[in-house]
């Protein structure tokens, strides 16, 4: 059942079109993050869901309360709705205590404890109480602006590149505490972030936002593996689009044969694969020589040390083992213990399925 809901949701700031029309369905105690290139809209989305800013026209619900409709508005601090931003945004003279405690009413007899209950929740240690924000490091300064947040017992909790300022590894550490906090509270969110892989990884549900209007939503698993189009593909990350003829529920492609994602289809299409789909092996002498013609050769042009993985750069070559002048350079992912080495020539063998694109590319919802 919806919880959040956007119908029709238009915001235009003069001739622009920050949001163009979005109708968004979140249930309930779930996460959703939004993506976007930079101006598609997604701090324009999450200022209208806090209150901060109005819709020209459309709706916001939330539980089945009207929040904006165009002509009535419900203010931010009467929506219960929580928001940590970017750098955490603590009130600089107060200690963890009293920034944890803002919203709390100062005489309840319960305060204290829902303070300390709340810094066990972000995991946040007790003697850190009488600490000043410029005494905390990074992660620490998150955890109590999320744990200042959750104390008004929001129905939901805005995150808003929450995790950005933080080095990689607490980035990851930070996210996985945020999910069990929010999932421990019960409190849906919606996370907005520059980083793909961290809505991937984040959220039960993604939507993809480009110049004002919602491209895709949907889980972020099917989304990877079947955007709505070359474009979404590419940003949610490295894609490697082909053209091929497709035939009840296989491609042929300049790759090889793979089984499509999508059966019923006859004849010219372009299918989408994952680098990690492409998996490499030497080249058996009896192949090299021209035999089994169907496997599909390539020569390694470079290969870039990324640690775990590297990124190979590939070109593929004909029976005779020749690449043709001019051919087209494609990067796939390999282990880096596995990884072939410049000038080799390899076998590619495709896994998994291919995602085919529908020819209108239809928004998929
Ligand atoms: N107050 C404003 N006045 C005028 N134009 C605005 C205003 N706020 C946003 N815009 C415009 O609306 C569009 C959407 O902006 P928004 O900030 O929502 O994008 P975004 O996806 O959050 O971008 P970024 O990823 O760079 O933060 C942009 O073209 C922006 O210039």
């Amino acid at each position: 059942m919806s919880f959040l809901r956007l119908e029709s949701v238009t915001r235009r700031f003069g001739t622009v079109t920050a949001l163009d029309g979005i109708d968004l369905d979140i249930p309930k105690g779930t996460r959703t993050a939004i993506v976007g290139p930079s101006g598609s809209g997604k701090s324009t989305l999450l200022n209208l869901v806090a209150g901060f800013d109005a819709p020209d026209s459309g709706r916001i619900l939330l539980d089945g309360e009207c929040l904006a409709d165009g002509r009535r508005v419900v203010p931010a601090h009467r929506r219960a709705i929580g928001v940590v931003s970017q750098d955490g945004a603590l009130f600089p003279h107060l200690d963890v205590e009293a920034n944890i405690g803002f919203g709390l009413p100062r005489r309840a007899a319960d305060r204290q404890t829902t303070i300390t209950g709340l810094m066990d929740l972000v995991e946040l240690d007790r003697s850190m109480l009488s600490r000043r924000p410029h005494q905390l490091s990074g992660g620490q300064q998150q955890r109590v602006a999320l744990a200042r947040a959750l104390a008004r017992k929001p129905r939901l909790m805005l995150l808003d590149e929450p995790f950005s300022a933080l080095d990689a590894g607490l980035r990851e550490a930070m996210r996985a505490a945020v999910v069990a906090v929010l999932e421990k509270a019960g409190v849906a969110s919606l996370l907005v972030t520059h980083d793909q892989a961290e809505a991937l990884s984040f959220a039960d549900q993604v939507a993809v936002l480009r110049e004002g209007r919602l491209v895709q939503y949907g889980q972020p698993r099917a989304l990877y593996f079947a955007p709505a189009d070359p474009v979404t593909a590419g940003f949610l990350g490295d894609a490697i689009i082909l053209p091929a003829t497709v035939t009840d529920g296989w491609a042929d492609c300049p790759m090889g044969r793979v089984r499509t994602d999508t059966g019923g289809r006859r004849g010219a299409a372009e299918i989408m694969l994952r680098p990690e789909q492409i998996r490499l092996s030497p080249l058996p002498p009896a192949i090299a020589a021209g035999d089994r013609p169907e496997v599909c050769r390539a020569r390694i042009e470079a290969v870039a040390f990324g640690g775990s993985l590297c990124t190979v750069s590939l070109a593929l070559a004909g029976n005779d083992g020749v690449v043709p002048a001019g051919a087209r350079v494609y990067r796939v992912k390999v282990l880096s213990v596995q990884a072939p080495l410049a000038g080799e020539s390899v076998a590619l063998h495709l896994e998994g399925v291919a995602h085919l694109f529908q020819p209108d590319r239809a928004v998929a919802v």
